[in-house]
């Protein structure tokens, strides 16, 4: 992103962004309530229009961006689909279609990164419930799954861990260091790192609009000073994490 601002109900929410992601970095963007964290990265992937500036995925801006399977978004909630009833195997599932011919049935492939990523937020064994049963927690594994399925090389994720309980921290933290390992790029908004604070390879703040710091992961530490993990869900089983690709 170049010199990019939103503006949203004729408010500036992005005052003159200049952000540049590397491959293989996983970057932390990090800030209060309301700064506009989750409308940059919204505007990273065209989500959200620019008002100035501009926005380039792989050199190409987001409206003519067509390689879609290189990306897997992460949304703060589970929005898609609301009202219809959709089990989590088909939540996560769509997470293959950029990567599917159209009209084909799911392949071998498919449905073996579909139970991959399954595993790796441990609800394999609940792939049959529906989605809008669970708690936010929960609904927040299987957005993390969804993306994980469709195997991208660029993670963006909107709060990832909020409302997740440690152990499911803990193992997305073990996952992202996988991902990273493969040289897969991440870029995650978080109120509080956690456990996660250990893998970033670097820090954005953003402060009423703008980017008032961006480095090393020490930035974070300092940013954040109430770290700990939420626990508003009773885990019962051992999370695996995100297995790296065979
Ligand atoms: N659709 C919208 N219309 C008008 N204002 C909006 C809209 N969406 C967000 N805003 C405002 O823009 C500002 C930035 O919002 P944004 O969600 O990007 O911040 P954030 O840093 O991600 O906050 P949080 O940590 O609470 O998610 C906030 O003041 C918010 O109220």
């Amino acid at each position: 992103m170049t010199g990019g601002r939103v503006s949203l109900d004729t408010r500036e929410v992005l005052r003159g962004v200049d952000l540049t992601v590397e491959p293989g970095e996983v970057v932390a963007v990090l800030g209060p309530n309301g700064s506009g964290k989750s409308t940059l990265v919204r505007s990273l992937l065209g989500l959200v229009p620019l008002t100035a500036g501009s926005v380039e995925l792989y050199g190409v801006p987001p409206r003519r961006f067509r390689d879609w399977k290189r990306v897997g978004y992460v949304p703060q909630r589970l929005t898609a689909g609301g009202g219809v009833p959709a089990t989590i195997r088909e939540v996560v599932a769509s997470g293959r279609i950029a990567r599917q011919k159209r009209l084909r049935p799911a392949s071998a492939a498919d449905r073996a990164a579909v139970d991959r990523a399954l595993r790796a937020v441990s609800l394999a064994d609940r792939a049959g419930d529906p989605v809008h049963a669970l708690s936010g927690g929960q609904q927040q594994r299987v957005l993390i799954a969804r993306a994980l399925a469709g195997e991208p090389d660029v993670y963006v994720m909107d709060e990832p861990t909020a409302g997740v309980d440690a152990a499911t921290q803990q193992a997305l933290a073990g996952t992202l260091r996988t991902l990273a390992a493969e040289g897969r790029t991440v870029v995650l908004v978080a109120h509080e790192l956690g456990p996660l604070a250990s893998v970033i390879t670097r820090a954005v703040v953003v402060t009423d609009g703008l980017i008032t710091q961006d480095g090393p992961p020490s930035i974070a530490a300092a940013v954040q000073e109430h770290c700990h993990p939420h626990a508003d869900e009773d885990v019962r089983v051992p999370l695996s994490g995100w297995k790296p690709t065979p």
